[in-house]
């Protein structure tokens, strides 16, 4: 009976092992090329392996690109090759060999229909430079990367001293408190380079003009809670973070006109109390730095600092769709691991965590870019309440 199931209803591993066997068939994969109606998939599938293939060289022709500034000196408008050698420093030669690499993969544009051939920006050129944020993290992979030289010997544990475990001391040290040398000063500034796309993400995903007492935990030198200060002018704001970050805070934040009304606090999220009570708490990028149990432990104190009726917000990228997949579990995955704590997970892993910790009505809030941030939300009852 099954055989005869199976027969007019196949399985999906019965279709994924047929189609498995003909891909892998160099016969197979010659003659759907040359038919024409095969043609354009395995056209598509060979650019898609190649371009996994090739990813790192194209990465290091835009990080030559950043590094050089050819973005900022092309968005002045078209130049022709020896202004842009000119300006980069390098032979004609090489910057043409640069540009044309650049066009291949959509920053550049190359218009030779006029007397002289000119150069300028092309449409993934002209979203580049409008985020200073990639453009920070673009120059930091060169850490990243050079980390993820032997990616075996990450997955086999060997990653103490990895140099992004340099620059995230809290995550090598496994107990909030940096070491007297680390530089915390680096990785805030890298935190607040990159933190306007997800500031300017949660704030148009999610309302928060309802709260009174707002706590953001792990909040950086406070670029976040300031465009919330901007945005919401009578929430009370506050910040929660390791005594030097909070010191690069104080001062950040005391130089603008938000001085007076975002109050910096600091300590260990894990170990020291909170400043009070607030109607909602914060976690942006934070709960991916952690293994599960001290995630929900994180998440408990968040809830246990929360008044009736309060909210706790998580916002950091996440798995779960197509657009956030190969971030959150290609690039977070293996940056996390490079660092040495920490993990990306689904929507639906943080309501675990987020229901272990004993909020309520956990649910996801849509936001426009999950390549910045994906938004969860978990609520504690008003008094007298009981969510069903
Ligand atoms: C062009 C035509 C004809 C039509 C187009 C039509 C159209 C709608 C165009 C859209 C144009 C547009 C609005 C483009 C927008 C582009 C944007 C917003 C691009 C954004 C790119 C952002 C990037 C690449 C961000 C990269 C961020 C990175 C790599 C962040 C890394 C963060 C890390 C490593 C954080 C670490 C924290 C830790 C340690 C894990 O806790
Ligand atoms: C990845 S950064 C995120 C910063 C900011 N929320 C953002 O999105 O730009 C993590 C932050 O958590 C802080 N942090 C890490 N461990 C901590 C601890 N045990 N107590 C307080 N803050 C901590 C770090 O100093 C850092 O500012």
């Amino acid at each position: 009976m099954r055989a005869i199931r199976r027969f007019f209803r196949p399985s999906r591993d019965w279709w994924r092992d047929v189609r498995n066997r003909k891909l892998a068939d160099p016969d197979f994969q010659r003659s759907a090329a040359n038919f024409a109606l095969t043609r354009p998939f395995a056209r598509r599938s060979s650019r898609r392996l190649f371009d996994l293939v090739a990813g790192f060289v194209y990465s290091q022709a835009l990080t030559a690109a950043v590094e050089l500034e050819l973005f900022t000196v092309l968005s002045r408008g078209p130049r022709t090759l020896p202004e842009v050698a000119v300006a980069a420093g390098l032979t004609q030669d090489a910057c043409e060999r640069l540009l044309r690499a650049l066009q291949s993969i959509d920053l550049v544009e190359i218009d030779d229909s006029g007397e002289e051939t000119t150069y300028a920006l092309a449409a993934l050129g002209a979203a580049l430079v409008a985020n200073p944020g990639a453009t920070a993290m673009i120059r930091h992979h060169k850490d990243l990367y050079q980390d993820l030289s032997d990616p075996v010997a990450l997955l086999r544990g060997r990653h103490s001293e990895t140099r992004l475990a340099k620059l995230w001391p809290y995550a090598a040290e496994a107990k909030g408190q940096p070491p007297a040398d680390a530089n915390v000063a680096a990785y805030t500034d890298l935190m607040a380079a990159s933190q306007d796309l997800v500031a300017d993400e949660i704030l148009s995903a999610y309302d928060l003009s309802w709260a009174k007492r707002m706590l953001d935990l792990g909040g950086g030198d406070g670029r976040f809670l300031r465009k919330v200060a901007a945005a919401h002018p009578d929430i009370e704001l506050h910040l929660f973070d390791l005594p030097p970050v909070a010191a690069i805070a104080r001062e950040r934040i005391g130089d603008t006109r938000f001085g007076r009304r975002i109050i910096v606090h600091e300590g260990d999220f894990f170990t020291d109390l909170y400043p009070d009570r607030f109607d909602l708490i914060s976690l942006v990028r934070i709960i991916h730095d952690h293994e599960d149990a001290e995630a929900v432990r994180l998440l408990t104190r968040a809830r246990d600092a929360l008044t009736p009726g309060g909210v706790v917000v998580v916002a950091e990228p996440m798995a779960g769709s197509a657009d956030s997949a190969a971030v959150a579990d290609a690039y977070f995955g293996f940056y996390l691991m490079a660092m040495g704590r920490g993990r990306p997970r689904r929507p639906s892993e943080i309501a675990g965590l987020m229901n272990a910790a004993g909020l309520q009505r956990v649910h996801r809030i849509p936001t426009a870019l999950p390549i910045a941030t994906s938004i969860m939300i978990g609520e504690i009852p008003r008094r007298n309440v009981r969510f069903t």
